[in-house]
């Protein structure tokens, strides 16, 4: 698992109006490094399990990163949290964070290791778990291991043989043991706060130009606790858990922080710790058969925290300063390779009651027999078994001090000689000076001839990324031309064999077109021919058609005459006859009357022959009448049919002229 942990800008980089390029996003687990740099920008983002921006609490990194861990612990896991970062970024405030302690309880800015202390004794309370801790705090410095727990007036009995005597030795099972660490057994949380005050005012800290309270010790706090449980068959087991929490050095390069000479090897010892564990995290990540754990202390102390059993957290730490933005990188890429590497947790074995406890009454009598040769042996503070162990030791020692008496010796006389070429390297040297001063010079001006270059590159790189694009585009329009003419071109080609087939048909019908001139004028001048024959028939015919007009009417009207002649006649007839008649009658109404005045019985056959006479004349007019009629209606039915004929005779020669029209429209 690995966290990122940014701090706020300072107030002394806040003062400086230093430029922040690191930003982070909580939500999305991100760290967004973003700069603009010769009007270009640059942004480049890195994803994390989790990420603590600037105003992020101490106690959510604690619940987040920490906080599992306790239990793990109390379930016999060994964990550990380290922080990796740049000096200054914030480790030993995220580790350790303010270190004072009132009414046995932390403040709010304390860090990780105060408050896992506090949560350790508040879950085994909880349980009602009987248990035992210890604990140790150390602090690894030019590869040499200090006790942070050794109290002044401890150190000061001490002699320096014994100061020195911690050291780290293989425990068989691919861990290390460190022999002469004092561990503490702590009953509350208020003892462990007590040592912790002891043992960090103890780290050394030495001044560089970064940083005046830099560390440049990693340190390690351990938590050891063995908690009592009782199996169903009321055996007694023991589980040890341990929790390391680990504050490394400061991961900046040598010279960047201006250390110099003195600190060159601390910072040389330092770096080695620091470069081994980026070889065993390298060594992890690729899977490389060897892992050079063994390079240096700090892999040693951490082996099982890398790749082995333990839990692991790691919480790097980065300012947002743009002035720390190369070891800010460094440390985000450190960091992110670390996350892939995948340990195999495991829990400790669980040892029964009796066999921890011979282990104790061996250490206790191992103890007893030490302070027993204190006390006994005037003088000598160690057992006589250690005292033959030491004394071999000692010749062994003797011999080889020989050894390499005898090695020095000759050793002397090749640094002689080495001396010599030393004084004539030395003049080589101050030759090669002035010439490095002058290399020096050149490669100031080359720098600069150089930065000048990268800017101009950078420009020319630019400007080739437009030309590419440009290119690339030009590429597309001209292969886009090149396939528009080569369908021009096939269009040409079928406009051309158009063309050819067009003309043929032209001269085919240019061609036909004068033979159709001639029809033309052959017609022409045949249809002006008919034209005026049609219209010399056409006005011959309507001269025939005008005469038979003409004798019909006359015929017609010589008819018309005639039979007004007949009718006249027949209407002097009648208007003769109706006279007669009317004269009979009145003839008839007088001898009616004489013969009425003359007889009355002659008066009935007088009736009778009038009677019949009446009849016979009446008969008469009958048919009088009817004749006249009859002769009325041949006359009016043949002055209908001459009607008609003039009628039909008049269409019949209307239509002809129509037809002679319509024929001389046509032509
Ligand atoms: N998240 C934070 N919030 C507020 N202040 C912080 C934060 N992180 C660090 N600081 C402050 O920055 C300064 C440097 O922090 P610290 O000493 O923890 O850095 P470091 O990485 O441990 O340095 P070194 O490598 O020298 O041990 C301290 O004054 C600390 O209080």
């Amino acid at each position: 698992m690995s966290a990122w942990a940014c701090r706020p800008l300072s107030d002394e980089e806040r003062r400086l109006n230093v430029q922040k390029v690191i930003s982070c996003n909580e939500q999305k687990k991100e760290v967004i490094f973003l700069q603009n740099a010769a009007n270009k920008q640059v942004e480049k983002t890195f994803l994390f399990d989790k990420v603590f921006g600037p105003k992020a609490q101490q106690r959510s990194i604690y619940d987040y990163a920490i906080s599992p861990f306790v239990k793990d612990v109390l379930e016999g896991f060994n964990c550990t949290v380290f922080a990796y970062g740049q000096t200054g970024t914030g480790k030993t405030y995220t580790m350790e964070g303010e270190m004072k302690f009132k009414g046995g309880d932390y403040s709010g800015d304390a860090g990780v290791i105060p408050r896992a202390v506090r949560h350790i004794f508040d879950a085994l309370e909880a349980h009602k778990a009987d248990y035992s801790m210890k604990v140790t705090f150390l602090e690894l410095y030019n590869e040499e291991i200090t006790d942070l727990l050794v109290t002044e007036e401890h150190s000061r009995i001490l002699d320096d043989k014994q100061k020195r005597s911690i050291s780290l030795m293989e425990d068989g099972k691919g861990g290390a043991i460190i022999r002469g660490l004092h561990e503490e057994v702590v009953y509350s949380a208020n003892d462990i706060y007590n040592l912790l005050e002891r043992g960090s005012a103890k780290r050394r800290t030495a001044d560089t130009m970064l940083n005046k309270q830099s560390s440049r010790s990693h340190s390690i706090f351990s938590i050891t606790i063995h908690v009592k449980e009782v199996t169903l068959g009321n055996e007694e087991l023991i589980k040890c858990g341990r929790l390391n929490l680990v504050d490394l050095a400061g991961s900046e390069n040598i010279s960047k922080s201006g250390v110099r000479e003195a600190r060159a090897r601390e910072a040389g010892e330092m770096n080695k710790s620091l470069l081994t564990l980026g070889r065993v995290i390298t060594a992890l990540v690729e899977h490389s058969g060897h892992v050079p754990y063994r390079d240096s202390k700090l892999t040693r102390l951490l082996r099982d925290s890398l790749g082995g059993k333990s839990k692991t957290c790691i919480i790097a730490t980065i300012s947002p300063s743009v002035l720390c933005l190369e070891e800010t990188l460094s440390t985000l890429d450190y960091a992110y390779r670390a996350k892939s590497i995948k340990n195999k947790p495991e829990a400790n074995r669980k040892v029964s009651k009796s066999v921890l406890l011979k282990d104790l009454y061996s250490e206790i009598e191992r103890m007893k027999q030490d302070v027993r040769a204190a006390r006994e042996k005037n003088g000598v503070y160690i057992p006589h078994e250690r005292f033959t162990q030491d004394e071999a030791e000692k010749k062994a020692m003797g011999e080889k001090i020989e050894h390499m008496e005898f090695n020095i010796d000759l050793l002397r006389k090749e640094a002689s000689k080495f001396e010599e070429l030393y004084q004539a390297e030395q003049e080589r040297n101050l030759d090669l000076e002035s010439e490095i001063q002058k290399y020096e010079e050149i490669s100031e001006n080359s720098k600069k001839a150089l930065e000048n270059l990268q800017g101009i590159h950078n420009m020319t790189n630019l400007m080739l990324k437009e030309k590419e694009f440009i290119i690339s585009n030009l590429l597309q329009s001209e292969n886009a031309i090149l396939r528009r003419s080569k369908q021009m071109h096939s269009n040409l080609e079928n406009a051309s064999q158009d063309m050819s087939l067009l003309l043929a048909k032209i001269e085919r019908q240019t061609k036909i077109g004068t033979e159709n001139q001639g029809l033309v004028l052959n017609f022409g001048s045949q249809l002006d021919q008919s034209l005026s024959d049609l219209h010399k028939t056409v006005i011959g015919s309507v001269c025939q058609h005008q005469q038979a007009l003409r004798s019909i009417e006359e015929h017609v009207r010589s008819f018309l005459v005639a039979k007004s002649e007949a009718t006249r006649n027949l209407e002097l007839r009648i208007a003769k006859i109706k006279d007669v008649y009317t004269s009979g009658v009145q003839g008839m109404k007088k001898l009616a009357n004489v013969l009425e005045e003359k007889s009355s019985s002659d008066m009935e056959q007088m009736k009778l022959s009038i009677s019949a006479q009446m009849i016979a004349i009446e008969n008469f007019l009958v048919t009088a009448i009817a004749e006249a009629e009859h002769v009325l209606s041949d006359v009016q039915t043949s002055l209908v049919e001459q009607k008609e004929l003039l009628v039909f005779s008049a269409q019949q020669q209307e239509m002809g002229l129509q037809q002679s029209l319509v024929s001389t429209q046509v032509i």
